[in-house]
């Protein structure tokens, strides 16, 4: 392992590489074991996490790798004020999101994303995630898309096993394509000359505002609980 890692991301990564091993005969992972390991490992280690939060202002967001191996991915992802993701499915692995600062809006249609050439309607699900909270998502579940809104955002991802590319949908055309998945910054190695930490872009840790939970926009289930 890598010298760059504090002992509390040596430790996080050997129980997810446990948790990862163990998976069951279809190499699926209990989630909630997985949504348990990143609540400790977030509440005891935000400043180092924080560390990886490179940010590309001319982007939608920015794709900080933290560490990859042959069973998951960590990453570090920075959205910029209204930032958004394309809808897209996940190449077959699981993932977990969890929003370390600011706000994400999640819209999902729950259908086979093998099965659609086109994605046109609303959605059919949407829900916002508040520090602290987790998504998840896999491709049985269907496919999303993820909106930053006022605040500049951080968050922290897992894929369970890595992927490189997935099958996205146009948001205006519906129209499906294939997108990559490319990091600006690997292991605090800087790809991309546009970056600069996150706080020197948008400021410390002023703690943000819980915006709440905007469940009502669609009138369908909220994973907020309310
Ligand atoms: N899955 C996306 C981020 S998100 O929109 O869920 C990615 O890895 O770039
Ligand atoms: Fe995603």
């Amino acid at each position: 392992m890598n010298d760059i890692f504090s002992p509390g991301f040596r430790e996080f990564s050997s129980q997810l590489l446990t948790a990862f091993c163990k998976g069951t005969e279809h190499n699926v992972v209990d989630k909630s074991e997985v949504i348990h390991l990143f609540e400790k490992f977030v509440d005891n280690n935000f400043e180092t996490i924080q560390k990886y939060a490179y940010v590309d202002p001319t982007k939608n967001y920015t794709r900080n790798l933290i560490l990859e191996n042959e069973h998951f991915s960590l990453m570090v992802l920075c959205w910029n004020p209204y930032a958004k993701s394309c809808i897209h499915a996940h190449g077959g692995s699981q993932c977990w999101l969890r929003v370390l600062k600011g706000q994400v809006k999640e819209c999902l249609w729950d259908c086979d994303p093998y099965k659609e050439s086109k994605i046109n309607t609303p959605p059919h699900r949407v829900s916002f995630a508040n520090p602290n909270d987790v998504l998840y998502i896999d491709d049985n579940k269907g496919v999303h898309c993820i909106e930053n809104l006022e605040n500049p955002t951080i968050t922290l991802h897992c894929y369970a096993p890595p992927y490189k590319s997935s099958k996205c949908f146009d948001a205006s055309t519906g129209a499906e394509f294939i997108g990559s998945s490319i990091f600006d910054s690997e292991s605090l190695l800087l790809k991309n000359p546009n970056l600069s930490p996150f706080e020197e872009i948008y400021g410390g840790d002023e703690v943000m505002e819980d915006a709440g939970c905007g469940c009502d926009d669609y009138g369908k289930d909220c994973s907020c609980g309310h």
